[in-house]
């Protein structure tokens, strides 16, 4: 039998259609192809159609009789928000970390004394594949609860074939028994393990040689990508682990300029990257040759934020031509949050966006990030229907109120899985 539901009313109806095919740049970043008073009809999980209620009802008449509704009168409909960037599937929390932090530590003096990363991965090499499920799922249903219907997961608390694997099958085991949808990235290059931090070179090898080619062949990830950092992975090594994910289909994405400026934006644009991310200390260079190539520009503010630094220049990059997409960048380190509508407030609060382009880049924009913009990112035919609805009459207060949760009703796929802001 088919399912179908039918949203109507909606004071606005952002649909971000257009930019399937390229991520929006510059002005088209404003564009967000708004309907006043609009509906959307979903089938079988996939947008029908967008447009007035009358038209819809005109055009598709039997085949929305006995279709479910929702009333979105004074709400703002929008695509399922989809964040670009997490490190969803790991174990524990590092609170004490943020207290010495608050103390003067710094996240990277905490990183090379073994705690940091090196701590995240001890608890997750601890746990069991269930533990990392419960806990993991759990925080998908925040992500629901948050109004987003689709995100990107890395592994890299791992840092063996074994866990890494573990991580990735965790994240597998999730997209196919939960409703939200997960896209996999492979992260072995994330920290060079304590034990070989004097000479790294023998656990380059390992994840070239002996990770890369069993995370392709179990096809357990999309993407492949390196933290490159002063004290973590040179951008030498960051170019071989990425041209080495290459050669096995593995597309490159990268951790670039987080801390120092360390030419991660140009190796990204010289890799061929699908996204850079981070970008906080990007070199003009850098950012002007993203632009070049189309590299899509993931900032994520909320760790500027938690570890008290600079700001990425998003306003610049946008300028610039590079299409910019945001992202919570979920760990328990360096930004322990799942709230993407708080990274919209960041993102015009501290870097200078606008509203539109805070949800374009929550949006059709990471869609982009993530190689899923013809499936997701946006209210048109043939999509998923994927849609979050706000309890606010226009976008402008999404990025104006802050720090409280407007998500009305969340639907995945044509399913509600999220009604008056209670999970289903
Ligand atoms: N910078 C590297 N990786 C993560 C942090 C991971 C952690 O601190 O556990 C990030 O994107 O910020
Ligand atoms: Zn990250």
């Amino acid at each position: 039998m088919t399912q179908s539901l039918f949203i109507k009313n909606a004071a606005q109806l952002i649909t971000m259609a257009g930019h399937s095919n390229n991520p929006a740049v510059k002005e088209a970043m404003s564009e967000l192809n708004i309907l006043e008073n609009g509906s959307v009809f979903i089938q079988d999980g996939k947008v029908v159609a967008v447009g007035s209620e009358s038209d819809l009802r005109k055009t598709y008449g039997s085949r929305l009789e006995g279709t479910e509704e929702i009333d979105a009168t004074g709400k703002v409909v929008t695509p399922g928000l989809i964040d670009p960037h997490t490190h969803l599937v790991h174990a524990g929390t590092r609170e004490n970390e943020y207290a010495m932090r608050l103390k003067g530590k710094t996240y990277m003096d905490i990183m090379e004394s073994g705690g940091g990363i090196h701590a995240t991965t001890r608890a997750t090499q601890e746990a069991d594949e269930d533990q990392l499920y419960e806990e993991s799922s759990k925080r998908l249903d925040k992500f629901f609860e948050h109004g987003v219907t689709t995100v990107e997961a890395k592994s890299g608390y791992g840092l063996t074939l074994e866990h890494e694997l573990k991580q990735l099958r965790v994240a597998k085991r999730l997209n196919e028994t939960h409703d939200i949808d997960i896209v996999s990235t492979f992260m072995g290059a994330h920290a060079v393990p304590m034990d070989e931090k004097e000479n790294p070179e023998p656990f380059v090898t390992r994840v070239i040689e002996e990770m890369i080619p069993e995370v392709a062949k179990q096809e357990l990830a999309t993407f492949n990508d390196v933290f490159c950092e002063r004290g973590v992975f040179t951008p030498d090594q960051s170019r071989r682990i990425l041209e080495a994910g290459k050669k096995h289909g593995l597309i490159p994405k990268i951790h670039a300029d987080e801390i120092e400026p360390y030419a991660g934006a140009e190796l990204a644009a010289e890799v061929g990257a699908i996204s850079a991310d981070h970008l906080l200390r990007a070199s003009d260079e850098g950012i002007k040759a993203m632009a070049e190539k189309g590299v899509v520009g993931v900032l994520l503010p909320g760790t500027a934020f938690f570890l008290m630094a600079e700001f990425a220049r998003a306003r610049n990059m946008i300028d610039s031509g590079v299409p910019v997409a945001l992202s919570t960048d979920a760990n328990p380190g360096s930004s322990p949050t799942i709230s993407l509508p708080f990274i919209m407030n960041l993102g015009c609060l501290m870097m200078g966006m606008t509203p539109e382009e805070v949800l374009t880049a929550t949006t059709i924009n990471a869609a982009h990030a993530i190689g899923v913009a013809k499936e997701a990112g946006s209210l048109e035919e043939g999509k998923r229907g994927d849609v979050t609805i706000w309890d606010v009459p226009n976008y402008l207060v999404l990025s104006y109120q802050y720090g409280m949760n407007h998500v009305d009703t969340v639907v995945k796929s044509g399913k509600a899985v999220v009604v008056g802001g209670q999970l289903q």
